[in-house]
């Protein structure tokens, strides 16, 4: 076509549902993942030519997901996205690059007293024994909490993401903000005790497994890390953050949040926050003759303060995309 080029091109299968139940006798486990593939390579001709030869169907890609998730099984996401993003670049030469990210959703085991123990008579019994024997096969979605992981695979390098979105957490105290900077058009008033409220998209690269300035060769850490233990650590070090820090806005509860990520998680070279300030106003009660102080408030859900910022280890090349929300 005269006077265009082919720019930057990717393809692949987007949001493959795959629910994995695991069997220990009658113990069940299940993992709940929406996986999406984007590859990247040598597609230049499919673009201009229609030539389809160098083009692995997406629907391939679908089907390899759900291969995988039985021949590999799913210990975390992290190692899920590893292995498919391995084999789509090591399958084929025309295959430069592969992104695959999951999001994973969680599923908590409904814990049922044993039969008899409630009064009642019709609780669940094995099967013949008629001895009390509570489910192990029973789950209940663990709120709207999703976990996410993205690799990027290519010649040489290995990018290894994780991290969560819709953590919702609140302090009904030790939030302060004043001496903020004023203009014509400012009305909020200072205040030295508020609510605190956000909803928390992270997002954490590990630098032990990319070759990269900020970390050596690969790996320079743990070969097989405990993906599961490194991203409960993390979302541990969140929480703890945002209970301990004594807030003079919600910026510096970010910074405290992401710096002791970066600082007690292994292998965390660099962390994304984007926090929405959903803010906690005090209704005013005074037409009522009622005092209010600071017990009722309306819970805004819009407009939303957007607090976003990167937290780095000291060294380490900011490569996290800065709009988490739309990259998600
Ligand atoms: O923690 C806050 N940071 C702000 O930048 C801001 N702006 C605002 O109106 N309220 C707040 N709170």
């Amino acid at each position: 076509m005269p006077g265009v080029v082919l720019g930057p091109a990717r393809y692949g299968k987007a949001e493959n549902r795959v629910v994995r139940v695991v069997r220990e006798g009658r113990t069940h486990h299940i993992k709940d993942l929406n996986v999406s593939i984007a590859l990247e390579g040598d597609l230049e001709e499919t673009h201009t030519l229609g030539r389809n030869d160098k083009v692995l169907p997406t629907d391939t890609t679908k089907n390899t997901v759900y291969a995988f998730a039985r021949e590999h099984g799913i210990a975390s996401a992290e190692g899920f996205a590893l292995l498919l993003a391995r084999h789509f670049v090591a399958g084929r030469e025309s295959i430069h690059r592969a992104r695959v990210r999951i999001e994973e959703y969680g599923w908590d085991r409904i814990e049922v007293p044993a039969a008899g123990t409630d009064g009642t008579a019709d609780d669940a019994s094995a099967p013949g024994t008629g001895k009390p024997d509570p489910p192990r096969h029973s789950f209940v979605r663990s709120g709207r909490e999703t976990r996410i992981a993205q690799v990027t695979v290519e010649a040489g390098s290995c990018e290894v993401l994780a991290g969560l979105t819709g953590l919702t957490v609140l302090n009904t105290t030790a939030s302060e903000f004043h001496g903020f900077a004023e203009d014509r058009y400012t009305t909020l008033e200072e205040t030295s005790d508020r609510i605190l409220a956000t909803e928390v998209t992270a997002l954490w690269r590990y630098a032990d497994h990319l070759s990269g300035a900020d970390s050596g060769p690969v790996p320079d850490g743990d070969p097989t890390p405990d993906w599961d233990a490194r991203w409960t650590a993390a979302r541990d070090h969140l929480l703890t953050a945002f209970a301990l820090t004594h807030s003079l806005s919600l910026q510096q509860t970010l910074y405290e949040m992401g710096g002791r990520v970066v600082r007690r998680v292994p292998g965390v070279a660099e962390i994304r926050l984007s926090l929405p300030n959903r803010h906690h106003v005090p209704v005013d009660l005074t037409p009522f003759g009622l005092e209010n102080d600071r017990e009722v408030h309306i819970a805004a859900d819009r407009p939303y303060g957007l607090i976003e910022a990167t937290v780095l280890r000291e060294g380490a090349t900011a490569r996290i995309p800065p709009d988490l929300t739309n990259a998600l």
